[in-house]
């Protein structure tokens, strides 16, 4: 089968495996900025029930990728659908994002879970607590957080997160200056958040080894284009592409 025919089968496949409607679709997605296509006419479908990975050298697009996904920022063509309709604040709403560097408020851990509750109208201490626990810092409510470890500074960005019960978790490389600890923990929270909630969970990586415990099907950028997205098991074992395929060997992708 052609390169392309492959593809083609395996999004629509992914397509498939999603119960009733795809989760999101996005057709030609481009941004363009300064003459540069920095992502170039992708077109995705994301399946509600799965754990996406997405991976690609320096530079690729993923994190411009995400953004026009979550909408931070508009494309320059194409379109997005969420369950069918075009991204609105409420749907934004119902999704979160965890940046590789935590963004936290000067404020005592406590405050920084009140301040995500109060804005969707549920701030109960109870709530603050279960989210605290979630994440392994009930007992740090009062520290100040920025006095926190990278590691716990990150748990409790992606405690803000999740505090609102998202539908979607967008994650920018969440782990990428962490200790092994602490990247375990991030893990298991995400992979909990799955499991037990039905977060649909969008996670940027570099961490081949992270990519493998983690993900069940695979998005592979390169120089602003998509080039694969197959489920997790081929794209370790049988890459398409010649740039997926040397990416996986750990050979320089430029
Ligand atoms: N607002 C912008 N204006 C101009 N160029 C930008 C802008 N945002 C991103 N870029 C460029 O677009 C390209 C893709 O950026 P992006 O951050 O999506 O890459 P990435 O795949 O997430 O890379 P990394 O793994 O290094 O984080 C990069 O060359 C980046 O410098």
């Amino acid at each position: 089968m052609l390169e392309a025919q492959r593809f083609e089968a395996d999004v629509a496949r992914l397509a498939d495996a999603a119960p009733g409607q795809a989760l999101c679709h996005a057709s030609d997605l481009t941004f363009t900025i300064d003459g540069k296509t920095l992502v170039d006419h992708v077109n995705l479908t994301l399946a509600d029930d799965t754990f996406t990975v997405i991976m690609g050298p320096n530079g690729a697009g993923k994190s411009l990728l995400v953004r026009l996904l979550h909408g931070l920022i508009p494309p320059t063509e194409g379109q997005i659908l969420w369950a069918g309709e075009p991204m609105t604040p409420d749907i934004r709403k119902r999704q979160s994002m965890v940046f590789q560097r935590p963004v936290l408020l000067r404020r005592s851990v406590a405050a920084n879970i009140d301040f995500v509750l109060r804005l969707r109208g549920r701030a109960d201490k109870a709530r603050r607590r279960e989210i605290l626990e979630m994440v392994g810092l009930a007992d740090r409510e009062r520290q100040q957080a920025r006095l926190l470890s990278g590691g716990e500074q990150q748990r409790l960005a992606l405690g803000r997160g999740l505090a609102t019960d998202p539908e979607v978790l967008f994650l920018d490389e969440p782990t990428a200056s962490l200790d092994p600890a602490s990247v375990l923990m991030i893990e298991q929270i995400v992979t909990k958040a799955r499991e037990e909630r039905g977060v649909k969970i969008i996670f940027i990586t570099h961490d081949m080894g992270q990519a493998r415990r983690l993900a069940e099907d695979v998005i592979f950028m390169h120089r602003g284009k998509l080039v694969e997205h197959t489920p997790a098991e081929r794209f370790f074992n049988e890459p398409v592409s010649r740039a997926a395929r040397d990416y996986v060997a750990g050979r320089i992708v430029l």
